[in-house]
């Protein structure tokens, strides 16, 4: 696969990039593995925790020129690149805050004596990361790995390789040591080397379920911990009592953001009967009218998909969604014209027996479910192979908690979207995948909790 930065609003390439070789990668490794076996990563913690801070202050100084960057790679709203600049920023200033805290020694009561545990490095990891939060995707597993003093080689996706290059850039320049961080235009084979070589300890993937598949396989043959985090199928619930016009807006903004090609984001909507047909008729007027065009224009609401393939690839299944009996609500196809850009989209009557049932669409295009009661919307939420997020909205916080806590997934939201934050954990479940990034979890995934113990007497 090359590594190419083309341009999702025009589809013109602007740069390609030559690939790493074998020599390259073992390069990298004897660095990375150098640096882990030394007094910076086993040592003191705080001289880490200054790269992370100056880090940050990097990221914020450039973050208009960094916004743009991934805008012209993978197509987001230049809004939304800026508010990526600013959490990856915000995810260094936090571990560089809270790290110590979280890996310090705890206490254990016991009674064959005084025991404690602690949190130390365990060795190289490797980051297969995806185009969606070009940025976003590199930091949460930076951080909190420099933080526990792992090193890490990282393979990003084939289409924002200026991203990748400019964020080592800044990991270099805020002082992180040789072989704290190597980004590395790679193949699926030369992946698959580097998990099975013995200074690799780890594998952090988030991406789809294949390559999540294919590099957990290779992490289990060689016995390396991984942790994956892929695709989901998240329902936006809306009950009788939930505030309809907030409801609306919210699930408007979730199922377009990043062009819908956000793990996370609105898919599934369940309504309540009652309210079905209110939601639908202002969620429709609400779809048929946002600004598609230019993600540099500020008042652009709906930019390209990420690339020719990505549109292509859901027009597809769009289609095959209803040649199984699916009714076409609004939208079902490319945008003629310049650019990846895919019409906002609302399914209805899709079937069990519809393999869209079952299928994330990965763009603008929102399934419309509708359920008589909570019981059934629980039922629907969890029939599922995913389990990544959800939302539900109601204006009865105890129904909608009671209602959460039922749903199969790593996270619910309540009267709002799906999101993250450098201080709650990202994770699902089923084939959404395992482990969480971020917050206290997060650093703790790749570190040998260690248990001593001092005998009494
Ligand atoms: N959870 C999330 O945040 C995301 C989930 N996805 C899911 O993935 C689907 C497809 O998106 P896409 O970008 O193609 O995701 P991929 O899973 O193909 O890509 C994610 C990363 O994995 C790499 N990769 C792919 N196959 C292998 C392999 N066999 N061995 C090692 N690395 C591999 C990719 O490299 P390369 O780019 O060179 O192929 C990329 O760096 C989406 O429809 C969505 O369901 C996508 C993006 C984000
Ligand atoms: C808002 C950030 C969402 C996480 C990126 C993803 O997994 O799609």
């Amino acid at each position: 696969m090359a590594y190419q930065t083309i341009n999702p609003t025009t589809n013109v390439l602007v740069k390609t990039y030559p690939n790493h070789t074998d020599a390259d990668v073992e390069a990298a490794l004897d660095a990375a593995h150098r640096l882990y076996k030394s007094p910076w990563s086993k040592g003191p913690i705080q001289p880490r925790l200054q790269v992370l801070e100056r880090l940050a202050y990097l990221i914020d100084a450039r973050k208009e020129e960094l916004a743009q960057i991934a805008t012209v790679e993978m197509g987001k709203l230049i809004s939304d690149a800026r508010d990526e600049v600013w959490i990856i920023a915000e995810i260094a200033r936090f571990y560089a805050r809270h790290a110590e805290k979280f890996l310090a020694p705890v206490k254990i009561d016991s009674s064959l004596g005084e025991a404690w545990v602690e949190h130390h490095p365990i060795g190289v990891m490797l980051a297969v990361e995806p185009w969606n939060f070009p940025y976003y995707q590199l930091m949460r597993v930076f951080a909190p790995n420099l933080a526990a003093g792992n090193p890490v080689v990282a393979k990003h996706a084939s289409i924002v390789p200026h991203c990748a290059t400019v964020f080592e850039e800044l990991v270099n320049e805020a002082g992180a040591p040789k072989g704290a961080w190597k980004n590395l235009f790679i193949t699926a084979d030369q992946v698959a080397k580097i998990i099975a070589d013995d200074r690799v300890q780890g594998a952090a993937m988030t991406g789809s379920e294949g390559a999540g598949s294919a590099i957990a396989a290779q992490a289990g043959k060689y016995l390396k911990k991984s942790t994956l985090e892929m695709g989901g199928n998240d329902v936006f619930v809306v009950l009788d009592d939930a505030d309809l016009e907030k409801a609306v807006e919210t699930g408007v903004f979730s199922r377009l953001h990043i062009s819908g090609q956000e793990c996370i984001c609105a898919k599934r909507f369940v309504l309540h009967e009652t309210i079905a047909d209110k939601f639908l008729e202002n969620f429709t007027a609400a779809m048929a009218s946002v600004k598609i065009g230019d993600p540099m224009d500020e008042t652009t609401k709906l930019g390209p998909l990420s690339s020719a393939d990505a549109s292509a690839n859901l027009a597809k299944q769009v289609q095959r969604a209803l040649d199984h009996g699916a009714k076409l609500y609004l939208g079902g196809k490319p945008i003629d014209g310049k650019g990846n850009f895919f019409a906002p989209t609302i399914l209805t009557n899709v079937t069990r027996d519809n393999p869209a049932y079952f299928e994330e669409f990965f763009g603008p295009v929102a399934q419309i479910y509708v359920v008589k009661d909570d019981d059934e919307a629980v039922t629907l939420a969890n029939d599922s192979r995913y389990g990544l997020a959800g939302v539900v909205f109601s204006r009865n916080i105890e129904r909608a908690k009671a209602l959460a806590s039922r749903i199969e997934t790593g996270a619910v939201w309540i009267n709002t979207f799906a999101s993250t934050a450098p201080e709650l954990p990202f994770g699902g479940v089923k084939r959404s995948g395992y482990g969480r990034e971020l917050s206290e979890l997060g650093i703790k995934e790749f570190v040998n909790q260690k248990l001593v113990l001092v005998a009494k007497g």
